[in-house]
């Protein structure tokens, strides 16, 4: 096989650590930043990515993504980790049996007319089609935030990925923008059985809502979500004054952006109002969810942001050294969403990466430039000064207050 699993790709220059007693590299320190060696979880496995491509709006992203990461030597830096699908009892850790007998229920039924008005209560319709096999991705998905989790908790690694994970809609008793099962919710519970405090990050174009309802009045788990907010974008909450309510009141954290946010604002604001946070609530495990739909290029065609920025958030996240489990999430442009998800994957793994994709499968949909880095566009970014001033003033403001 070309790709020998222990080569890192030929213009790779691992980056150095000088050890404990001052010498740099050797054959087994080739590692930058505090994880021990395979330290990272990786989720995957065969069944998993063939049903995971399958889920419907991200056709076969989760194997262009691995085959990325694959070609570029990244897995032999990683445990490799198969995953089991989440079962019906685990997934109502969260989720309301009835909602979820009704989507296995539809799912299993082809009648085009099968959208009954229970389906419509439970979200399930033309918007969130309960198409056949939609339960089986789900829950596969799920089952992969379940495992990095599971890792994390018995300390068996510091970082746990699964980018098939991250379907931050899904709401208790109902889905929405595509989301079915909150594997995220599930991941942040199964944390909690260890972690006092844990931190739920999302950088997803879109407002991680189906999270924030679930946690917004607990003062155990602090929700920060980063997302593009303007009249009529989906999903339409998570304005500045949106701050949790009863125990949670001030935990829940929203940074409200404009059209156009390129990586300079974006990465501003992010550092901003993470250092405030890590300050006030003191996490004890972290969740980031990396949706790449804010990227140039994707058809959502909102931010302008390029995988730079979002790298350099989850770099800031490895940097406070405590447990952190990363999902994937939106990412229309499948292409540039491999390439965000590969560039973090290399930033944890501390692997620097040649910017030449290498020759692998999916090779021809990396042209015309066939470049691991994404230019911006030349859409203007709409955040002004004042805007990014007023947000982070608001957010200090209302994080002071916390006990
Ligand atoms: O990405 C999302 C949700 C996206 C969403 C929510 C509500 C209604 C529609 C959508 N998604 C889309 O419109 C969509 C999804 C996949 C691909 C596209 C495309 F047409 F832009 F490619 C569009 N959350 O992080
Ligand atoms: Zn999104």
């Amino acid at each position: 096989e070309e790709n020998d699993q222990n080569v890192l790709h030929k213009d790779a220059s691992p980056v150095y650590q000088t050890d404990v007693n001052g010498d740099t590299g050797g054959s087994n320190t080739i590692r930058k930043g505090l994880l021990p060696e395979k330290k990272v979880v990786y989720v995957c496995s065969a069944d998993f990515l063939s049903e995971c491509d399958r889920i419907a709006k991200v056709p076969f992203r989760a194997s262009i993504t691995h085959a990325l990461i694959e070609a570029y030597g990244l897995l032999s830096r990683m445990s490799v980790v198969p995953p089991k699908p989440a079962t019906f009892e685990e997934i109502c850790h969260f989720h309301s049996t009835d909602y979820i007998e009704c989507l296995q229920r539809l799912c299993q039924d082809d009648d085009p007319d099968k959208y009954d008005e229970e389906a419509e209560e439970f979200g399930l319709g033309y918007d969130c089609p309960a198409d056949e096999g939609v339960y089986d991705s789900a829950s596969w998905a799920a089952g992969g935030t379940l495992t990095a989790a599971e890792h994390l908790v018995s300390g068996q690694c510091s970082v746990a990925i699964n980018w098939a994970g991250g379907w931050h809609h899904a709401k208790r008793d109902s889905a929405a923008g595509f989301c079915y099962i909150n594997d995220i919710v599930l991941g942040i519970l199964k944390l909690r059985t260890k972690y006092d405090r844990v931190l739920y990050v999302d950088i997803d174009l879109h407002h991680g809502d189906g999270v924030e309802d679930a946690f917004c009045a607990t003062s155990k788990v602090m929700t920060v979500s980063f997302h593009k907010y303007s009249p009529g974008f989906f999903p339409g909450t998570g304005n500045l004054s949106d701050t949790g309510i009863g125990k949670g009141a001030g935990y829940t954290v929203n940074v409200p952006l404009n059209e156009g946010c390129q990586d300079e604002n974006f990465y501003r604001v992010f550092e901003k109002v993470m250092d405030i946070v890590k300050i006030k609530f003191d996490p004890e495990a972290v969740v980031c969810q990396c949706g790449a739909d804010g990227l140039a290029g994707d058809p959502m065609d909102s931010f302008n942001l390029t995988t730079l920025s979002l790298a350099k958030c989850v770099q800031y996240l490895l940097n406070w050294s405590v447990p952190l489990l990363l999902l994937g999430g939106g990412g229309y442009h499948i292409p540039n969403t491999a390439r965000c998800w590969t560039h973090i994957t290399s930033v944890v793994t501390g692997t620097k990466l040649s910017s030449d994709i290498p020759e692998h499968r999916y090779f021809t949909l990396y042209g015309p430039d066939y470049d691991l880095m994404i230019s911006p566009g030349n859409r203007a970014d709409t955040n002004t000064p004042s805007h990014i001033k007023n947000v982070i003033a608001q957010i200090s403001e209302n994080l002071e207050n916390l006990q």
